[in-house]
């Protein structure tokens, strides 16, 4: 199977503490893969070295067979949003637009603003087109954000909790869209609900500094409470879980 995303004996370290631990993973063009783990498990730093915006402490990661920053205009992302600073004047098409960006002083073209339009339209957005940011609630801001990771139509997507503060409905269709999507690119999604990614992805990755499992739902789901130290249910086929005591 081709690879979108390659990573091997990963280490990261901040302040002599260890955040990734001898990671060895590939990631298939096509596939719609979660990763889960506990608060602190290293899942937002492996996405940030994905798109190239942190660098290991030592191995190797390769996006399309290309250094991470060098493939990146291939690849859309979806941060986690506490990292945007809200009071920054933009309105929703400026936003989108900017997931658009090609390089320095190279101007934004007609077919980009036309795929801004196409996925507001696509993510039910367009009416708040020109609203500003700091005027939109925390769920329309989610769908913001994910028209500017979707509007670059690249090969391999990341989003980093996409569905916190979206309604159940939009939820649902989310993962339609998904779906559709996977047919022409990889994603990989972080995510802390695991009875909806269960029944979604192709595969999950359990991390928690070390990469605990991974595979089709099932299967990585067994190692589950050694990844979250601590007991959780899980009801069969994956769906709805239960921590059954606090960690
Ligand atoms: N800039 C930083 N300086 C020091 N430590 C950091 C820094 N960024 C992240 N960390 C630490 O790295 C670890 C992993 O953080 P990360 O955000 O990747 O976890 P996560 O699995 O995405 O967590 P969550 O589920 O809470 O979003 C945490 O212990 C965090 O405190």
């Amino acid at each position: 199977m081709d690879k979108a995303v390659e990573i091997k004996k990963l280490y990261y370290k901040i302040d002599n503490k260890t955040i990734l631990e001898n990671i060895n993973f590939e990631i298939y063009k096509n596939e719609f893969l979660a990763i889960i783990g506990p608060n602190g498990g290293g899942k937002t730093t492996l996405l940030k070295m994905i798109i190239g915006l942190l660098k290991p402490t030592s191995g190797k990661i390769k996006v399309f067979g290309l250094k991470p920053e060098e493939a990146r205009k291939k690849v859309g992302y979806l941060p986690q949003r506490r990292h945007f600073d809200m009071d920054f004047p933009i309105n929703v098409f400026e936003t989108v637009l900017m997931g658009c960006y090609h390089a320095p002083l190279q101007d934004y073209t007609q077919e980009d603003k036309e795929r801004v339009e196409k996925w507001l339209e696509r993510l039910d957005i367009i009416n708040l087109k020109d609203e500003r940011l700091d005027n939109l609630s925390g769920g329309q801001l989610q769908r913001v954000f994910l028209a500017r990771a979707l509007v670059k139509e690249g090969e391999l997507l990341l989003l980093d909790e996409p569905t916190s503060s979206v309604d159940p409905l939009f939820q649902e269709r989310f993962y339609e869209l998904l779906d559709e999507l996977k047919q022409k690119m990889a994603i990989v999604m972080v995510s802390h609900d695991i009875g909806m990614v269960a029944t979604h992805v192709d595969r999950i990755a359990c991390l928690n500094q070390r990469l605990f499992a991974h595979g089709p739902p099932r299967e990585a789901l067994e190692s589950i409470e050694d990844v979250y130290k601590c007991p959780i249910e899980l009801i069969a086929h994956g769906i709805p879980h239960r921590v059954l005591r606090e960690h």
